[in-house]
């Protein structure tokens, strides 16, 4: 269902923002398991912590879902809880081939907790209670003026005991740290196919719309959100998962 990325291979006369349309989408799980150091394991785990702290009968989050990974990962973990996932995801085309995804997990497995997928933005969705919820890779790429919203808006929906799994790419405050993970992160590319060129022209693509925070501030964010406690709970060079319990 997914082909080879292949987006910033040519010269283009002009990079543009990068954006979620159908280009990406149709090359997203090459595209992010080749740039993202970490990622199938920070995937995984968040399975493993939604199904430790998911509570019978409530909801999951999973916002900014793109084709759905961490949904589905949550859904090969929590056997028969008695909850639901809503996966929510602003891209037209990331919904419509999400869906897809999820309607091929239906059919291969069994007694699967119900996922509906929705299009919306999660700075205008009403956030019902919920345990769990899921910004994998996804606050990012929200302007940083609204974010300290978005985490109060989440925090405020949480149940007590809730908790929020929050995956980024981080910012080092230390120049020499920054260097130095910033160029193992594109030998991390190289090695995995990417030429100069695309590793090049995708930085160029993203760095107006993909703001990094250091960890230090998304620890005081969250906290001035309302969360009582936050750990890292994995990082892979400059990519990392904060768990977050409100
Ligand atoms: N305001 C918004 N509202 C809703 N969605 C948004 C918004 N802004 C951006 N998005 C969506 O956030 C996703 C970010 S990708 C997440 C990967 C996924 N979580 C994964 O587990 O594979 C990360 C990446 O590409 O590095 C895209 O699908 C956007 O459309
Ligand atoms: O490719 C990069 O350099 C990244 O930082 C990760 C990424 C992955 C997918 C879309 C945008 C950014």
């Amino acid at each position: 269902m997914s082909d080879v990325d292949k987006l910033f291979a040519a010269p283009l006369p002009q990079v543009s923002d990068f954006v979620f349309d159908h280009n990406v989408a149709r090359v997203f799980p090459d595209m992010i398991k080749r740039s993202i150091p970490g990622y199938p394991t920070i995937v995984e785990n968040i399975g493993v912590i939604a199904a430790q702290y998911a509570q019978p009968g409530t909801l999951i989050y999973d916002l900014g879902c793109s084709l759905g990974a961490a949904t589905q990962s949550m859904r090969r973990h929590l056997g028969g809880a008695d909850c639901r996932i809503l996966a929510v995801d602003n891209a037209e085309a990331m919904v419509v081939r999400c869906r897809e995804y999820l309607a091929a997990q239906d059919s291969m497995m069994e007694e699967l907790v119900p996922a509906t997928v929705i299009q919306g933005d999660i700075l205008q969705l009403e956030l019902e209670p919920c345990s769990v919820v899921v910004l994998n890779f996804t606050l990012q790429f929200i302007a940083p003026e609204q974010r300290l919203a978005v985490l109060t808006r989440i925090r405020q929906a949480l149940l007590p005991d809730g908790i929020l799994v929050l995956s980024e790419k981080f910012r080092f405050a230390d120049p020499v740290t920054q260097q130095h993970l910033e160029q193992v992160h594109y030998a991390f590319k190289r090695a995995n196919g990417y030429s100069e060129l695309e590793i090049a022209q995708k930085r160029s693509a993203i760095e107006n719309v993909m703001l990094l925070d250091t960890q230090e501030a998304h620890f005081e964010r969250l906290q001035a959100a309302g969360f009582s406690h936050a750990c890292t709970w994995f990082q892979c060079l400059n990519f990392g998962s904060i768990m977050a319990h409100a």
